[in-house]
């Protein structure tokens, strides 16, 4: 079967800065992704590569087994929605859903009409006079009633307010359901995201430091919290994510959620948490040190 988002040793490099750092990872199945990371970690970097839209300094990038940037016929079945995208300077709303009504062939004219009513998006207004929620109200409505294959939504909803995300989310798993596709999104909000997500790629300094399923990646870490003695014995030589103490209690966050842990923490009357998808990912890419990635 062939791989709808494949990429092999992946690399980027602006002067000196590497942004995109071997990367090799492969989605060949239908589903909402996220693409994760702190700020500069190269996650727009590597949609552009995904998308064409820039060259690769080395490595392979194939979507739907193919080179994107020698593929001209699958530019409706792809599609990029960012935050920074420019648009002609006379164009307004209603122009840029008409240019992509002609771009994606599986545009859907009646979603779009119900999407610009849910999200306010004005149409009679310039691109560039609109507010950044506005625009990503714009971007919202491209990104799910363009129903292409592979959907890359960087930063998609980053203006849009809290009503309005729910709405986004809300809309992206219902269409989602009845037209699978692949969706990979890059967003800080992770908490609030988290539910969407079946595969999790993150990206830290160029790196891909975690490709696994959502629901894995949660099993992979527990909070465990008590007497601070108590706490030490039972987490032994296990690899500590966090740690925060207050006078004899501590609170540590533990890499490894095996059954032996979950059992010695229960027997000496500890109390066990789980860690948020958020949580995992501030602790793993915040120890990630650049001494590490030199190496
Ligand atoms: N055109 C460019 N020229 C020089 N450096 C660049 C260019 N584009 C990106 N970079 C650098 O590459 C690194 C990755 O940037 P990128 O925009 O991909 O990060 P990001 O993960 O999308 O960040 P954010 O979450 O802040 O949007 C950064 O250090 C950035 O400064």
């Amino acid at each position: 079967m062939t791989a709808v988002l494949e990429a092999a040793g992946l690399t980027k490099r602006f002067g000196s800065v590497t942004a995109v750092d071997d990367v090799t990872f492969c989605i060949d199945e239908p589903g909402v992704h996220g693409l994760l990371g702190r700020n500069g970690a190269g996650k727009s970097t590597l949609m552009n590569l995904l998308t064409g839209q820039d060259f690769a300094t080395a490595g392979k990038v194939r979507v739907r087994g193919e080179s994107p940037l020698e593929n001209a016929r699958a530019i409706g079945e792809v599609a990029l929605i960012k935050e920074s995208q420019v648009y002609p300077k006379a164009y307004k709303g209603k122009h840029v859903l008409k240019a992509a009504s002609w771009v994606f062939p599986h545009w859907d004219h009646a979603f779009a009409a119900r999407l610009v009513d849910d999200f306010a998006a004005p149409l009679d207004r310039r691109m560039e006079k609109l507010s950044r929620g506005q625009r990503s109200a714009i971007g919202a409505v491209v990104a799910l009633a363009s129903r292409a294959e592979v959907t890359l939504l960087d930063e998609p909803y980053a203006g849009l307010d809290a009503v309005a995300r729910q709405v986004f989310y809300d809309h992206l798993l219902e269409d989602f359901a009845e037209h699978p596709r692949t969706v990979l999104m890059s967003t800080h909000l992770i908490d609030e995201a988290a539910d969407l997500f079946e595969r999790v790629l993150v990206i830290d300094h160029g790196r891909m430091v975690i490709d696994a399923s959502a629901d894995d990646l949660r099993g992979t870490a527990l909070r465990v919290v008590g007497r601070a003695e108590d706490v030490d014995a039972v987490i032994g030589s296990r690899t500590v994510l966090h740690r925060e103490a207050l006078g004899g209690t501590a609170a540590v966050t533990v890499d490894g959620a095996d059954p032996a842990l979950r059992a010695a923490a229960t027997a000496a009357g500890l109390e066990l948490a789980p860690v948020s998808l958020q949580q995992l990912i501030v602790r793993r890419t915040g120890a990630f040190a650049p001494e590490e990635v030199a190496s």
